[in-house]
């Protein structure tokens, strides 16, 4: 999920077919607005004088009289070096090489590890295990490298609904997303080398000790804290302690530069919540968050996203012969023995062209994410029997994969100002845009990230906090139209600007952390080709739905603080007409609001889920091993048996760490 700026008000940044056309520019200034809380007023203006130069041919004729040439030469010099810069984010020297070329030339050998999906679980794995320089693997990964956008991370929100995104949809559900466009909620996944860590905004956490105590509960006990925290200090270590002549992946961990601007912003919303006796939280990374911050750690160095997959694979990847990445290679289908005992391989399509398969003598690993795992695992006969079945699809072994899906999904909520708020500079000044690309500062490269873990129970004083609140963004007067980005159906966006009476609007998001509803991942068809069908069911169970009450409350007494009351903030009604048949503020218009407006976090986990052998409902074991089958795991965000209480990147690049471990373990004796 987008944090802030840019994590938590990501559904405001949908781009629709991002072209070149004149509304398309203006639009996507808006965007870089939003995410970045700027004054969505400054930044239209600035795209209106932007889009005129750019019309008015005219302009280069009224360029200056006469020159002797120097000044001439500053301003080439001045576009050479930003050019410069701008072609140094996206030197492909910082990506793996790709090995498609020759494997089409001279054919595939066979590998130790066939790892499937790029992402940040694959890069991880595939980074660690060819430490080792006896161990051969093959990463297959279905999209590409990141482009400039996913370098500049503020912008990254522009890649959704292009060719760097998975764009899937829910099946309708009448119990959720309501109020999104045709009534379905949007699943995006990044497709390109860094999966949807390549997209994200950048946050880095790692999660609550009780989510991993819960995990133990469950029957995960090779799966506890102090695990999960030794190998965080692991991954951090690797960066502390550089070692040249033998390359380590690493976590690179930084906080957002801040604008001067956004001080007023964190402020407010820190006073508040100190006022109803929240702590500010120093350290993100200490196992007990309750409480509110502005001090986040995020994969991010100089303005400049710095995923996982960037450190751990692209930095090392060149180095190592034992390691080839094939980019534009789908994996459709997972290859077996003869008895069907054993992974032994898989068959992709390169290039949308050329069918091919490889062998593997150790393993195939999936990582392919928490929606696209599970359904490779279907088409290759892995599922529900019945399922299979319908699909005509030869069955491998049955089990509940698929099933457990669910995701901390938001619930936006929107309040308006009594007065003005200092709102930061605009990204698409030229200043800006010379500030990143010269100096890597500005607007560009800077972002207000706030964010509040609380336990909305009061009759508990646990640190295990059950909400999460994100976004704090603010909508500046005269833009409620932005919330088109949300996919926000037209009658509901229109009705938040007639509520907003031209007032300034701020909207905070509230994530469940330890949602109960569960929904599904399924085939549409046995074609590989086609999309997967999603089935979500967002607060669907009464629990969920209390918990989001809860969370509603807890924003009006925000409403009652004197931080709030000094900017006069107060809830927006938004206008719902199925709604407002029901007395205003009752739980029964909150519930209903609840249908309409909690949506995705895009945060899927636990379609593989991990779990004991007595547990009917795991896909994989501790050591995620697929059930049933010899040589195939899963190694990524699936496998989580439960959500962990925090954005979900860092959690699954330490299940990639502890998989490697165990990898090399199982196969210790063979591999030396
Ligand atoms: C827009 C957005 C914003 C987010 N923001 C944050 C955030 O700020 N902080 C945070 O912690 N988390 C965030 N997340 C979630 C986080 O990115 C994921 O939890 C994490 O990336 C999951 O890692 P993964 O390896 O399981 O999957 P991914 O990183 O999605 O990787 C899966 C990879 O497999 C590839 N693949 C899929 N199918 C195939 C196939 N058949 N053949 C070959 N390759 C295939 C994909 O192209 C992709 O590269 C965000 C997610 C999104 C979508």
């Amino acid at each position: 999920m987008f944090n802030s700026y840019l994590t938590c008000t990501k559904f405001r940044f949908f781009i629709w077919g991002f072209s070149s056309s004149t509304a398309t520019v203006a639009l996507t200034l808006v965007v870089f607005a939003v995410i970045s809380g700027t004054t969505l007023a400054n930044v239209i203006s600035d795209a209106s004088k932007l889009l005129i130069a750019a019309n008015d041919t005219t302009a280069h004729a009224s360029c200056a009289t006469s020159s002797v040439g120097s000044a001439e030469a500053l301003v080439s010099n001045l576009f050479a070096a930003i050019n410069t810069a701008k072609c140094e984010l996206t030197n492909a020297s910082q990506w793996p090489a790709d090995f498609a070329d020759e494997a089409l030339r001279e054919g595939l050998e066979k590998y130790d590890f066939v790892i499937v999906g790029a992402g940040t679980a694959g890069s991880v794995v595939a980074s660690r295990l060819t430490e080792n320089p006896r161990i051969k693997v093959l990463l297959l990964e279905a999209g590409e490298d990141p482009p400039i956008e996913s370098e500049i991370f503020t912008l990254s929100s522009t890649l959704h609904h292009s060719p760097y995104t998975w764009t899937d949809f829910g099946e309708p559900n009448p119990n959720c997303c309501q109020g999104m466009q045709q009534r379905r909620c949007y699943w995006p996944r990044g497709k390109m080398v860094g999966g949807s860590s390549s997209m994200s905004g950048s946050i880095f956490l790692l999660g609550n000790k009780e989510d991993f105590d819960r995990w133990r509960l469950l029957g995960c006990d090779k799966w506890s804290w102090e695990e999960m925290k030794f190998l965080y200090e692991k991954a951090l270590k690797a960066s502390q302690h550089e070692v040249v002549d033998k390359p380590v992946g690493t976590v690179v961990l930084n906080q957002f530069d801040h604008l001067e601007e956004h001080n007023e912003l964190a402020q407010l919303m820190l006073n508040a919540s100190s006022e109803l006796g929240l702590r500010y939280i120093s350290d993100l990374s200490d196992g007990t968050i309750v409480g509110y911050t502005d001090a986040i750690p995020a994969n991010i160095e100089m303005g400049r996203r710095m995923s996982v997959a960037k450190t751990y694979l692209g930095q090392v990847s060149r180095t190592r012969p034992n390691l080839h990445v094939i980019k534009k290679a789908m994996v459709t289908k997972i290859l077996f023995s003869s008895d069907n005992s054993r992974a032994v391989g898989v068959e992709f399509i390169l290039r949308n062209r050329h069918r091919l398969k490889v062998a593997t003598m150790s393993e195939v690993l999936l990582a392919a994410g928490a929606i696209n795992s599970p359904k490779l695992l279907l088409q290759s006969g892995i599922g529900p029997s019945e399922h299979l079945k319908a699909l005509r699809i030869n069955q491998i072994a049955d089990l509940p994969v698929g099933n457990n899906l669910h995701d901390h999904g938001m619930l936006p909520l929107i309040l308006k100002f009594g007065r003005e708020i200092n709102l930061p500079s605009s990204m698409a000044e030229p200043q800006s845009v010379a500030d990143y690309f010269l100096r890597q500062t500005g607007p560009l490269a800077a972002s207000i990230s706030i964010m509040g873990f609380i336990n909305t129970n009061a009759s508990s004083s646990s640190q295990y906090p059950d909400l999460h609140l994100v976004s704090h963004t603010i909508v500046p007067a005269g833009t409620a139209d932005s919330f088109k980005f949300l996919q926000l159906r037209d009658e509901i966006v229109a009705g938040i600007s007639r509520a907003a009476d031209n007032k300034s609007l701020l909207q905070i998001y509230g994530s469940l952390l330890r949602p109960l509803s569960r929904g599904k991942v399924r085939l549409r068809s046995a074609d590989p080709q086609a999309p997967p069908l999603i089935y979500n069911n967002y607060a669907t169970e009464s629990a969920d739905q209390l918990t989001l009450l809860r969370y509603v409350r807890f924003v009006q007494r925000m409403c009652t603080t004197a931080a709030f009351r000094n900017y006069g903030l107060q809830l927006l009604h938004v206008p719902i007409e199925e709604c407002d048949r029901l007395p205003y503020d009752s739980d029964d218009y909150w519930l209903c609001y609840i249908k309409y407006l909690y949506i995705g976090a895009w945060h899927p986990v636990g379609t593989c889920r991990m779990g004991a052998y007595t547990d009917s409902h795991a896909v994989v074991d501790q050591r995620l091993r697929v059930r049933g089958v010899n040589g195939l795991r899963v190694v990524d965000a699936s496998i989580m048996p439960e959500i962990t209480s925090g954005n979900t990147n860092g959690p699954t690049t330490l299940i990639a760490e502890k998989a490697a471990v165990m990898i090399e373990d199982d196969w210790k004796e063979e591999l030396t």
